[in-house]
């Protein structure tokens, strides 16, 4: 007979079934726990622990400050404001859904905020590094998203038409203690009928601390927005960016041409009769850049400092300084610096490095920053001889010299 095999013979082909099943176990628990830490990195909370649960608002010590933090979303921003980063990231998210869904659009002049065309990428910050909750699949935070609340607006863009006002709103927008509507709601001029709950609900939600806004530019040319406003609350704070009253008019034809190229020139609209010099100032186009006379009616039912006006030609020449007034004019830290801009040449204009939600940089979309047509010279000179009287009225009632006449 044959010698019965080693003691361990049985025991040898019993093991190596246990230990399989347990480097499985081990395996399929590794594979858990980095799914775990995966989705616990997506929803950044790594990040936000640490932080304080509010960001207090307001000028602090560092209020002023410029070139303090790095860019919009970037880390350094992240490690001073752990917390107002990570809730503006996570409502974000909401926002990015939206932009993706039918959303309330104006005359369909405002498209959202673009990403720049293949052809305008190359500027500083647009390597597209890092991450960002707009970029992250939605569902992983879908359990996160009910926070913050709806809010009527704190501040609102009142105007003006071709003023620089979505650029402004954009501009600010970066700021994580700003949470604003996209699109121009129109309350107080075409839905006022719909009731503040309605116009409470277009809002998008805000956290403890930050300010909601929207702009609609034709606000400041509504005689019953003043007293609507008020009536919403006395207390909403109000942002006109105002432009040279000449190329704010070519600008708004120039808009009109580019749907109706069949509307006669700027020159016979502008005036009632040529021969006489008469200028047309129902045409609306003209009637908007007569700022003195619609800030009467605002001065009726709100007092000046209540008002920010900024000038829509700095806003191009310099934005990090206009960001700064407005800033400090709605009681926000100044986080938004030169550091958030380039100016982009292709463009021709002031660009963020990263805009809102985004890791990419970000330009207007084509709308904004359309090519003039050629005005006669002798028309342009007459039109601002008329505007003369009223600029000067509007820099004495805003304290402030535009330049216009100049
Ligand atoms: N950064 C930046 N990028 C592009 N465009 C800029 C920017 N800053 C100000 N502007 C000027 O904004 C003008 C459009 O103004 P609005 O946004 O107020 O227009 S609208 O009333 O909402 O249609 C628009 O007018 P046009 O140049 O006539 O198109 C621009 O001159």
């Amino acid at each position: 007979m044959a010698p019965p095999g080693p003691a361990s013979a049985h025991p040898a082909s019993a093991e190596p079934l246990s230990r399989s099943i347990f480097r499985k176990f081990l395996l399929m628990l590794c594979s858990l726990l980095t799914s775990l830490y995966v989705f616990y990195c997506l929803a950044e909370r790594c990040q936000s622990l640490a932080g304080p649960a509010v960001r207090p608002s307001g000028g602090g010590d560092e209020a002023g400050a410029p070139g303090r933090g790095a860019l919009a979303g970037g880390p350094r921003e992240l490690a001073v404001w752990p917390a107002a980063a990570h809730r503006k990231r996570l409502l974000q998210l909401r926002q990015w859904r939206r932009h993706r869904l039918p959303a309330l659009r104006d005359d369909g002049e405002e498209a959202a905020w673009e990403e720049e065309p293949p052809g305008l990428t190359g500027g500083p910050g647009g390597s597209g590094a890092g991450s960002s909750v707009a970029e992250a699949p939605p569902g992983t935070l879908a359990l996160l998203l009910d926070e913050g609340s709806k809010q009527l607006p704190q501040a609102i863009i009142i105007g003006v038409k071709k003023g620089g006002t979505r650029a402004l709103l954009e501009f600010l927008r970066v700021h994580p203690d700003v949470r604003a509507v996209g699109a121009e709601p129109h309350f107080f001029d075409r839905s006022y009928d719909k009731g503040l709950a309605w116009y409470r609900e277009l809002m998008p939600r805000t956290l403890e601390g930050q300010i909601t806004m929207e702009k609609t530019p034709s606000y400041f040319v509504t005689r019953e927005a003043p007293a609507r406003i008020s009536a919403m609350s006395k207390d909403t704070k109000l942002i006109v960016v105002v432009r040279d009253p000449v190329t704010r008019a070519i600008s708004d034809y120039t808009q009109t041409l580019s749907k109706r190229p069949d509307i006669p020139t700027f020159e016979s609209l502008t005036f009632k009769n040529r021969t006489t010099g008469l200028i047309d100032t129902s045409w609306s186009a003209i009637q908007i850049g007569i700022y003195a006379k619609h800030l009467e009616h605002w001065l009726r039912h709100f007092p000046i400092g209540q008002m920010l006006f900024v000038s829509g030609e700095r806003l191009i020449s310099d934005p990090a300084g206009e960001l700064g007034r407005v800033q400090d004019f709605l009681g926000l830290k100044r986080i938004i610096t030169d550091k958030h801009f380039y100016f982009n040449k292709t463009k021709g204009f002031p660009c963020l490095k990263k805009a809102e939600g985004s890791s990419k940089p970000h330009c207007l979309g084509k709308t904004k920053g359309r090519t003039h047509p050629e005005i006669d010279r002798e028309v342009v000179r007459r039109l601002r001889e008329f505007y003369r009287p009223f600029n000067l009225k509007f820099y004495q009632m805003t304290g402030q010299d535009f330049g216009w006449d100049g």
